[in-house]
């Protein structure tokens, strides 16, 4: 059994697939954190902008087989031109996703990307892997396409990340918890002059922004 929190049609906000159209499948339940504002302060991570708890958002659901979550996010994707894409994310996609459903949404004519805390192991077959290390929480994952970091966080800070191999690096300005955004960010706003100076002073490291949230489109 497969639980989604929700599912929409969207472009990719960050990242080096950034302006990419992708459906997103946004599973439930998170091992860093249970999604309770109450247990917020002592969670793992607790600057989770997301709302990932049970399966009644937009086009969530409880599905008992890989090809019906399969056909259930392929009736999202529009009858456009170009590759079918969807985004696994959460809530912690790698408690759920597994290689059954990666090869069913293969089958559905999907490119399969996912967004990880990268603390349990990925099963094979993700055509790309995002990494996104959370405080003091072991990273499992070893090798991915690109290694995500909110930044700052004093326990996860980009010089202890360099053993994990990607292809891109990048730098995430940490966005305030309230979610939908209302109005400015004064703390995103200093958190992303924080990473403009990093990626200024390490050159290996870009800057990503949530594009999403710039232009309003979820
Ligand atoms: C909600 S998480 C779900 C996927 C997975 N659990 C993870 O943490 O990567 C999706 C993405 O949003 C990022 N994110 C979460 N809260 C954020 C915040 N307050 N500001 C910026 N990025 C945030 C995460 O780091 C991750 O890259
Ligand atoms: N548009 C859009 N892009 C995103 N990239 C990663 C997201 C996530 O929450 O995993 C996200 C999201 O929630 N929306
Ligand atoms: S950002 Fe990811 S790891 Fe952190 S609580 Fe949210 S879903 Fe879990
Ligand atoms: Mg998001």
């Amino acid at each position: 059994m497969y639980r989604v929190k929700e599912a929409f049609y969207t472009l990719q906000g960050e990242g080096a697939q950034a302006g990419r159209a992708a459906v997103f499948c946004r599973f439930s339940k998170c091992n860093l954190w249970t999604g309770r504002e109450k247990d917020r302060t002592n969670a793992v991570c607790n600057f989770c902008d997301t709302d990932f708890v049970g399966t009644d958002g937009q086009n969530g659901g409880q599905f008992e087989t890989p090809e019906a979550l399969a056909e259930h996010i392929r009736r999202l994707w529009p009858n456009a031109q170009g590759r079918p894409y969807v985004v696994c994310t959460g809530g912690e996609p790698l408690l759920q996703l597994d290689a059954p459903l990666i090869d069913a949404f293969h089958a559905a004519g999907f490119e399969v990307g996912v967004e990880t805390n990268g603390t349990l192991p990925a099963p094979a077959g993700i055509d790309w892997l995002c990494v996104s290390p959370k405080a003091d929480a072991r990273v499992v994952i070893e090798a991915c396409d690109e290694l995500k970091l909110v930044y700052p966080q004093p326990l996860a800070m980009p010089d202890q990340f360099g053993h994990i191999r990607a292809s891109h690096y990048f730098l995430s300005p940490m966005a305030s918890p309230a979610l939908p955004e209302q109005g400015p960010d004064p703390v995103k706003q200093s958190n992303t002059q924080k990473a403009t100076e990093y990626c200024l002073a390490h050159p290996q490291w870009r800057l990503t922004l949530q594009m999403h949230k710039i232009i309003g489109i979820d």
